[in-house]
């Protein structure tokens, strides 16, 4: 089946505190959306590549790729309010019905191939495939301004890749009530799919705030050894 990668890169990375967004800041020498990138391109150079950017950055990214040399073949689409907004650009770009496509947060840049294998191959047999690590810390619900401990193993972290067959997550990005959603899984099964989730990794930080640059530069170094 045909596969699509959509990396959505259109936040303005508030979280981060630095007047470029995340997700063009250089670590171990390159962007971080290139490093995404490529881990795309590494896992199937066939894959057709689809880079949604905040508006008022297009020229940003075209600067970066020139300064680095980037060749790998891409579209770049124009990113919305919200994540949610950025992915549905993403989707209505693609004009096939027919194919599987992973959406996955331009700020994680160590994804690795194993993880978006897996995404894929669950996508192929079920129709989605969510990649998910089970959480390290304790966890406490906040009720009525008193918190409470709750039982973690309830839980899973969740993560990019999320892969879909194509018309079932079109349609569920069509039908979605608001824009509200922090995920696209959560899209799928607000119209009524059941979610598949695959072992993600620890190392596919989301890269959020200024701490998350020291970890993601440490773990991208490692991973070049
Ligand atoms: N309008 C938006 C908001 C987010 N994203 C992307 O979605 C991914 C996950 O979002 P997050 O880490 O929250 O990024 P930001 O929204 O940029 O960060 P913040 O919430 O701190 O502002 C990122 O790759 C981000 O660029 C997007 O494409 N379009
Ligand atoms: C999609 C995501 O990365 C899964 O963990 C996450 O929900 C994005 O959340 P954010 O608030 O947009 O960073």
């Amino acid at each position: 089946m045909k596969k699509y990668a959509i990396i959505v890169a259109g936040g303005s990375g508030s979280r981060m505190q630095s007047e470029l967004p995340k997700q063009f800041l250089v670590l171990s020498g390159k962007p971080i959306l290139l490093h995404t990138l490529e881990a795309f391109h590494l896992f199937d150079s066939e894959m057709e590549l689809i880079v949604v950017l905040p508006e008022t950055h297009s020229d940003t990214w075209e600067l970066l790729k020139k300064e680095h040399q980037c060749n790998i073949p891409h579209m770049t689409i124009q990113g919305g309010d919200t994540r949610f907004d950025s992915v549905q650009n993403g989707l209505s770009s693609i004009i096939d019905q027919e194919g599987l496509v992973a959406i996955h947060d331009g700020a994680r840049p160590l994804v690795s191939p194993q993880v978006i294998a897996r995404t894929f191959e669950s996508a192929e047999k079920n129709g989605n495939g969510i990649a998910a690590v089970a959480l390290k810390d304790s966890l406490r619900t906040m009720v009525a301004g008193e918190n409470q401990a709750v039982d973690r193993s309830s839980y899973l972290a969740i993560q990019t890749p999320q892969t879909f067959r194509l018309d079932l997550i079109k349609l569920a990005f069509d039908k979605a009530q608001g824009n509200a959603f922090t995920d696209d899984a959560s899209v799928a099964e607000a119209d009524g799919r059941k979610i598949h989730l695959v072992e993600g990794d620890y190392a596919n930080i989301k890269v959020t705030t200024p701490e998350d640059l020291v970890i993601a530069e440490a773990l991208l170094k490692h991973h070049k050894q």
